[in-house]
Order: C-alpha cells, then structure tokens, then sequence
C-alpha cells in the first residue's frame, strides 16, 4: 500500500484502465452546422468539440468544406485539410444571407466587457466591446438562448444578464452613502450586498435577469428594450417578418419569475408566453410606451416561436402538459398562429393545434414530440413543412412535419437502429448526425426525392469526413460490440392502470459479440438514467462505449415514465417513484437473466441523479442483486433535498403526483412521506459497496444528500468510496470529472465482478 491506500495491483489497474478511456475521451462530438449558398454552391460549416483533459475545457472546432451535388452523382463534402480551433468564442450567429458571421465571446471574468465580432468572408469587420455596465454575458445555451439577425442585418437582438443592481455604499466612518456613489479614492469605504435576487438555479449561477437588447452592427450602438417588465425573464428572441406598411416587433419568450425562481434546467414544466413588443422608430414619440402583447395567453406555455418563411404565421412548441400537471417533462405540443399582415396585434388571437400530445402510441407509430429540436430556420422551399428532432422510444429520430396537412412523418430511416439529429437543411436536402451505442457519431446527408405521387422522401448517404480516427484500441474494442433493444413487459399490471401504462417498456442491451467462455456471460451495468423525465437512446457515448469495451454488458432500462413512450406510460410515474421505477428495472434486470444475457452474479447498478435514486433504491429493496453501485450526485432522501434544492416541486410532484401539494413550508406528513418513497428508507438492508460521485457546486442534488447516505452506508459497515468535485454542478461533465469518474466506476466494478 502507498500513502493514498492504494495498493500497487491497484494502481497498476487505474494505469491501464486509463490510457483506453484516454483514448474514449478524445473522441470528438459534432454539435452543429451551418450550410452557406456562395456563388460556386453551398458551402457547410460543422462546429465539433473534444474534451481537452489537461485545460479541463472543451476544445471547439470547426470544419469547413464546399458540397458538390451533381445530379445522379452521389453528394460529396470537400473539406478544407484542417479543422481550426474556436476556443473562447461562446457563440456563432452567420446572418441571413451568410455574408456575415456573428462571433460574441464572453467575458471571461467578471468585470471584462462582452465582445461582438463581425467577420466578412476574408477579414474581421468590425469589434465592439460592451462593458459591464451595458450588460453582462450573453445568454448561449438553454432556454434563455436567442440571438437573432434583422432581415436587413444592420441589428442583432439577442438575450444578455442585466446590469447587476447597483449596491449600497458606506464609508470610512461606516455611514452610508448617497446615491451609491463609492469613490475608488475613498479610502475604507466599501460596497455593501444590497437585497438578494434569486437565480435560475442549477447551471444558472448568476444568472438573475435575463433582458433583451439590440445592438446595431454598424455603431455598435446597444439598446436595452424597454417594455419587459423586470418580473419576466426573457429568451428566445425572433425578429417578426418585415415589411415597411407593418410596425417591427420582437417576439421572445417570458417566465415569470417575480415569486420564486425555480429551477429550470431540466424542467419544460415552468410557465411561459410567447410575447411581442414593439420596436420605436425615428417617427414615434419618444414618450409613447408600447404594450407589450401576450400572444399565447389561452395556453401555460409557449417557447420555440418560428415565422413561416411567408410572414403569415408563427409556429411554436408548447410544454403546456407538464405546465399544467406539474411533471417536469412530458411530451410537447406544436401550435401556430396567424400572424397580421398590418403588424396590429389587437384582439385575441387564436392558437391552433397542429400536434398534440399522444396518450398512448401503438408500437411503431408515432409517439408525440419530446426533447424537440427546431432548426432557427426549420422550413423546406414549399414554405409549410418544417424538419425536427425528436424522441420516439429508445431512438433520436428527424421528423418532417407539413403545417398546413398536419402529416407528420419520419424522415430518418425506418429501419435504422441509429439516432439521428438533424444539424442543418441545404435547401430541402437535410445534413444530419447520426450514431449507436457502438458506433461513433457520423455526418449523414438526406438528399429529398419524390415518389411518383409527387410524396417526398429522404435518401441518405453517408459523408467521407469528418470521420473520426479512434485509436487502434477504441476501433477494435468497438468492433466486438452489438447492441439490440428488449421489450420487458411490465410487473403487477393491474386493471386501474391506463392501457399506455400497461405496455412492455424497452431496454437497450449492450453486449460483446465474441463467443462466450463456457457459455459464461460478460458482467453486467445496469445503467440508469435520471429525470426520471429523461430517456436512454440507441446513441454514443463515450464513457458507456468504454465500459462495454473493457468487458462490461450494459442494460440500459427505459422504465416507465421515460420520454418518448406515451403521456400514459410517462404519467403512470407519478405518485409512484421508488416503486413502479424500481420495479421496472428490476423486471428488466431478471428478463435479461432469464433471457440468458446476464450472469446474476455479477450485476452491477450505474445511476446519476434520479437515476442514483433508483441505484440506491436498488441496492436496499435488493440487496442480493447487486454486487456493486456508483451512484452520481443521487437523491437520497427527499425529505432533506426539498429546502436546498433550486426545485423543490420536483420532490412534492414525485411524493405526490400532483403539483397541489408544494408549498415552501413542507409539514411533518410531507417530510414523512418524502422519507417513506426515498432510498434512506430501506437503508437497513444495503450491503452493496457503493462509489458516490459528487458534484460540490450541484444546485439540483445538493452534494449532503449523497453525503448523508454514504455516511449512513458507512456507519452500518458497508464499504463506500467518494469521490467529490468541487468545482461540478449536477451532470459532473467537465472533461476532467468525467474522466476520473469512470475511471474509478471501471476499477471499482472491476474489484466486486472480478475482472
Ligand atoms: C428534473 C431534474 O433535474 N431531476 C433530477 C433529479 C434529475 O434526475 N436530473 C436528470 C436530468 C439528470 O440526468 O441529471
């Protein structure tokens, strides 16, 4: 043993294990595209990222190429011989006509300006430092995200934090200040705090106001919108079409956040409104304030707004199931409206349904739109269909939706057992990424064809690059694997559940294709994933894809309550977390044993966040199944969650199934029914050792409740090991973390099967 307990059989094991899953980190992902129509043909830019261990950052990159598409030839990307690093640009915005390229960085301190870059095809244009006082960061990923170039680009709206406000001031002799005014040669005078404002919780630490502003692309000139009240937070900005007989609006979407911020990361479920406000110009009254108008008023949500290419309508999702249940994900209803042709919003407007929810989707058809992705501009050339990505069971899949017959249809091959996203349209064609459990993503190209019934198709092919090179030992590891999807039917199907509730649910099985020792199986990961609003699909990822290579099966469960399956097998979750969940993966767990696919001796249970709640919950309502468990960041008692986490409704929803029961003020019934469906509650059986991955910054799953439970496991003498990160929040995704996480999960699953 050295000084750190770790013996050198040991340290051997992390220093083998590591040099493959070094290998597994590299791999790069493809996160977005762009194609540009230039004179000599449509141009494609592909944004990728890879985790850089040493700087503990993802390295962003782009790959630029020319598509050629001669008829009757197949399409072929040419790409320049080189990707070229973007590290420190936050965000890439080309403008309509993609003659000019919007890069905004932001500050990487707290005092630095935020930088507008506009780049031409040859040279920078133009650079604008705004400074702190105009506005903070800009708003880059989630759903405050929106930057939006005018039809004319000569403006940019966008979403950025609020100037801080400002706080008291005392001095030397500790009196306060007027008028806040804290002269830097004052000496021993200070800043006080001034009131708090809340945040928007996890993965929105100092984010407090998001606003909208305008800057013009010429001057650099900022303007900060007024009409938003401060009680709405702002997000998604879109300009409104353009025409010089109508009134310029700009249509964002608004959460209230004037009571009590709740956590949204994760969580489709916080009320919204697509709004409208009208832009002054030269001719108006300054003094004149407009009203801002409420356009989606008859519904709890509404977010995504897309104008048709036309101006005639707008088309957006809405979450207004889990809204109106309380349940942070269900599926998503698409809507449209009319928009006026003379800009004046008066009146009420109508809001027509184009998809609705589906409560109970026969096998292979379609099951309702969940975790949608709509493309800024998501329109083919008729001006009616639009091209999303979706979920649809244990598949990402691109769907092609035409507004005005409201046919939806898959446009992804039916038969692929890949996912797919769709990363941008080249006209009607689609480029999309695709990837399986045992495949690493690749870029696809859909080229659209007609039917002799004039009914569009897509016929894909697959692109020359980016191909990513692994390592020797990555492809060869990769190329033992298969993977196929089991249906599992369901325990205690009783006559009050719902038909939805009553389906088998899927897993998707991981395994090495070489023949078994003796018949022997490989030893097993249940694999968990969180939400439970959430799903598992036939997808990379890296981490898994190293588990599986070093020996490992995995299952991978859907139980009921995942997205992607119906509102009825989704809600029948509600009210019942702790047991039907955890029944469900149990009779995933025993399918798979009977099926031949595992060996029960050697099971081992994986889960993050609700996923660690059903691992903890499996080891004490199981205790003979599981020979080891890495639970990361999970929730362990709801009982303590409910006061320190950003969403204490995700706990009352769970205990309850109803969102009438949260309140601030939990009783002493509520804290006992938070314990009874928790996993502190059958803590007396445990026996499995457990390895707990914590996140010291998680806002969701505070870092004490794991701490609780492992301090509880290891007061009874079960063996435990902790890992914590102090500076991760709730995914622990940092490339570091995600390395060294695994990294331990592989030895010390390795330690308890015997590999
Ligand atoms: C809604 C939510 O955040 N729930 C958490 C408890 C959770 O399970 N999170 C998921 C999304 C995760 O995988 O981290």
């Amino acid at each position: 043993m050295d000084s750190a307990g770790v013996d050198s059989a040991t340290e051997e094991e992390y220093a083998t294990q590591s040099k493959l899953l070094k290998d597994f980190m590299s791999i790069p992902s493809i996160d977005k595209a762009w194609i540009f129509n230039s004179c000599s043909g449509p141009q494609a830019m592909v944004a990728m990222s890879q985790a850089n261990l040493l700087a503990n950052k993802r390295r962003k990159f782009m790959l630029s190429g020319h598509i050629s598409k001669e008829s009757n030839q197949p399409v072929n990307f040419h790409w320049a011989p080189f990707p070229t690093e973007m590290t420190g640009a936050s965000a890439f915005v080309p403008s309509p006509s993609g003659l000019k390229l919007l890069v905004i960085r932001n500050p990487p301190e707290k005092e630095s300006p935020t930088k507008f870059e506009i780049w031409s095809s040859s040279q920078l244009e133009k650079e604008f430092h705004i400074p702190q006082k105009v506005h903070g960061s800009v708003y880059v990923d989630g759903w405050f995200e929106g930057i939006s170039w005018n039809s004319d680009e000569t403006l940019v709206a966008y979403v950025a934090e609020e100037p801080s406000r400002t706080k008291p001031t005392f001095d030397h002799l500790g009196c306060y200040k007027k008028n806040n005014s804290l002269d830097k040669m004052d000496i021993g005078s200070w800043e006080g705090q001034g009131d708090w404002e809340e945040e928007w919780g996890e993965a929105y630490a100092g984010k407090k106001q998001p606003a909208l502003f305008v800057i013009n692309v010429e001057s650099g000139e900022v303007e900060h919108i007024k009409g938003v009240p401060r009680s709405i937070s702002v997000g998604q900005v879109v300009w409104s079409p353009n025409s010089k007989d109508s009134a310029q609006y700009l249509v964002f979407v608004g959460w209230l956040g004037d009571k009590r911020k709740l956590g949204i990361k994760y969580c489709s479920n916080r009320p919204c409104a697509i709004y409208a406000v009208r832009l002054k110009e030269p001719k108006d009254d300054a003094n004149e304030a407009f009203p801002l108008h409420n356009l989606t008023k008859s519904i709890s949500s509404g977010y995504s707004p897309r104008f048709s290419k036309d101006g005639k309508f707008l088309v957006f999702l809405s979450a207004k199931t889990a809204a109106d249940i309380g349940a942070h994900w269900v599926a998503e209803s698409l809507h449209k409206i009319k928009w006026p042709s003379d800009g004046k919003l008066t009146g009420s407007i109508d809001i027509v349904d184009v998809v609705q929810v589906v409560n109970c989707p026969d096998d292979g058809s379609f099951p309702g739109l969940y975790g949608t992705d709509l493309l800024s501009d998501p329109w083919l050339s008729d001006g009616h269909t639009i091209i999303l990505s979706s979920y649809w069971r244990s598949f990402r899949v691109i769907l092609s939706l035409n507004l005005q017959s409201g046919e939806l249809s898959r446009v992804s091959p039916n038969d692929s057992d890949y996912s797919w996203s769709i990363l941008a349209l080249n006209g009607d064609d689609i480029v999309a990424v695709s990837s399986s459990p045992v495949s690493v993503p690749e870029i696809k190209y859909g080229k659209k064809v007609l039917d002799p019934a004039g009914k569009p198709s897509w016929q894909w092919s697959n692109i020359q690059k980016p191909i990513f090179k692994c390592s020797d030992k990555v492809t060869l590891g990769l190329s033992f694997l298969q993977f196929k999807i089991i249906k599992v039917p369901v325990s205690n199907v009783s006559e009050c559940l719902t038909e939805g509730a009553k389906r088998p649910i899927e897993a998707i099985y991981v395994s090495s294709s070489k023949p078994k020792e003796n018949g022997k199986c490989d030893p097993l990961v249940v694999v968990i994933h969180g939400g439970p609003h959430s799903v598992a699909t036939c997808s990379f990822s890296k981490t898994l894809a190293y588990l599986s290579s070093i020996g490992y099966s995995l299952l991978n469960v859907n139980y009921r309550g995942s997205l992607g399956f119906g509102k009825e097998a989704l809600q029948s979750l509600s009210g019942n977390v702790g047991s039907q969940d955890v029944n469900d993966v149990l009779s995933a767990v025993d399918h798979a044993i009977e099926m031949g696919l595992a060996d029960p001796s050697r099971i081992t249970v994986l889960g993050g966040s609700h996923g660690g709640f059903l691992a903890t919950h499996l080891i004490g309502q199981a205790p003979d199944k599981f020979v080891a468990a890495a639970a990361r960041n999970p929730v362990c008692n709801i009982a303590s969650l409910v006061g320190i986490t950003d969403t204490p409704d995700w706990g009352f929803f769970h205990a309850y199934g109803d969102k009438k029961h949260y309140t601030e003020a939990p009783s002493p019934e509520d804290m006992s029914r938070f314990h009874q469906v928790s996993p502190i509650s059958h803590i007396s059986k445990v026996k499995t050792p457990t390895l707990f991955i914590l996140g010291a910054m998680d806002l969701r799953v505070p870092i004490s409740n794991g701490l609780q439970y492992m301090r509880a496991l290891k007061e009874k003498g079960v063996e435990v090991k902790v890992l914590v990160f102090p500076n991760d929040n709730h995914p622990l995704d940092r490339p570091q973390t995600d390395y060294e996480s695994f990294l331990n999960t592989a030895v010390w699953f390795n330690k308890y099967c015997k590999l």
